[in-house]
């Protein structure tokens, strides 16, 4: 598997690395006058295929605008995200509703699974929805993948917090999307589900060549990931390849201070 990638501060390629989603002189802006506030500020982001992204930066750098952005869950006020091949800014809400829904997996810090159906019920639920038929062969190596096979029939109330999470992921992995976005997914569970799930994420990368995108802001998590962008003020200031934990949070600290004494 590759882990290279692109430089956002170039928007380059990255070579012949393929690029999963990508963002070109994105800003975000909320509100006007003496309110508005520039969340993203002309950012240009490459995302690389089969490879696990970790977005980082202080609380209120723009992480989950980004986030959302790419994902076509918020709109941009100027510049293009691209899904593949498709740039999405464009898109009608019909058009845009029907891409997420079959291209896109999500997998948030609530886990939003319905509790009056079973663990294999919520996990192709969106396929179900979406009038999709399941690939049974492939359902049952990312229930393998995520260790719930003991767990199918059970109802949410049933499982444990990192049990539910792990049916969030298996349910992103399930319809097989182009890319996986997580908002802090395993931000409310202890360390050791936290480790299991990031665990779980990371083989989906290395075993089912998943492209995932994360938002954290552990470092632990991070170092998951097989790169980290970092974010201040809604621009991509830095980013890390093969992080440690270790080098995550130094770095970490070496904004917090810049940032104090700027
Ligand atoms: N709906 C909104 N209306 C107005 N301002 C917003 C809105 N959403 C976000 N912002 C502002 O945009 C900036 C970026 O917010 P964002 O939530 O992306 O940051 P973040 O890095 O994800 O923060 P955190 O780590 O605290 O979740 C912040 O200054 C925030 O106050």
């Amino acid at each position: 598997m590759t882990t290279a990638v692109a430089n956002p501060r170039t928007g380059g390629s990255g070579g012949r690395t393929a690029v999963a989603a990508a963002g070109r002189q994105v800003v975000k802006a909320y509100g006007s006058g003496d309110t508005r506030v520039v969340a993203l500020d002309r950012v240009d982001v490459d995302i690389a295929a089969g490879a696990f992204t970790a977005i980082m930066g202080p609380s209120g750098s723009g992480k989950s605008t980004l986030m959302h952005c790419l994902a076509g869950l918020d709109s941009v006020t100027s510049g293009q995200i691209r899904i593949g091949d498709q740039e999405i800014t464009s898109l009608k809400d019909k058009k845009l509703t029907r891409l997420r829904r079959d291209r896109i997996g999500f997998i948030f810090q609530a886990f939003n699974l319905l509790p009056t159906l079973n663990a294999v019920e919520n996990i192709t639920l969106p396929m179900d929805i979406a009038g999709r038929k399941v690939d049974q062969r492939w359902l049952d190596q990312v229930v393998e993948t995520v260790g719930l096979s003991g767990r199918l029939k059970h109802r949410p109330n049933q499982l444990s917090g990192g049990q539910q999470q792990r049916v969030a992921v298996a349910r992103a992995l399930a319809a097989r999307p182009e890319i996986i976005f997580g908002d802090e997914p395993t931000g409310n569970l202890d360390s050791r589900a936290g480790a299991e799930v990031l665990g779980f994420l990371r083989r989906s990368v290395d075993e089912l060549g998943q492209t995932i995108v994360m938002v954290t802001h552990d470092p632990v998590a991070a170092s998951y990931a097989d790169r980290v962008l970092y974010l201040a003020d809604g621009r991509i200031v830095d980013e890390m390849l093969r992080p440690s934990a270790e080098a995550v949070l130094d770095r970490m600290k070496s904004f917090d201070t810049f940032g104090r004494v700027s």
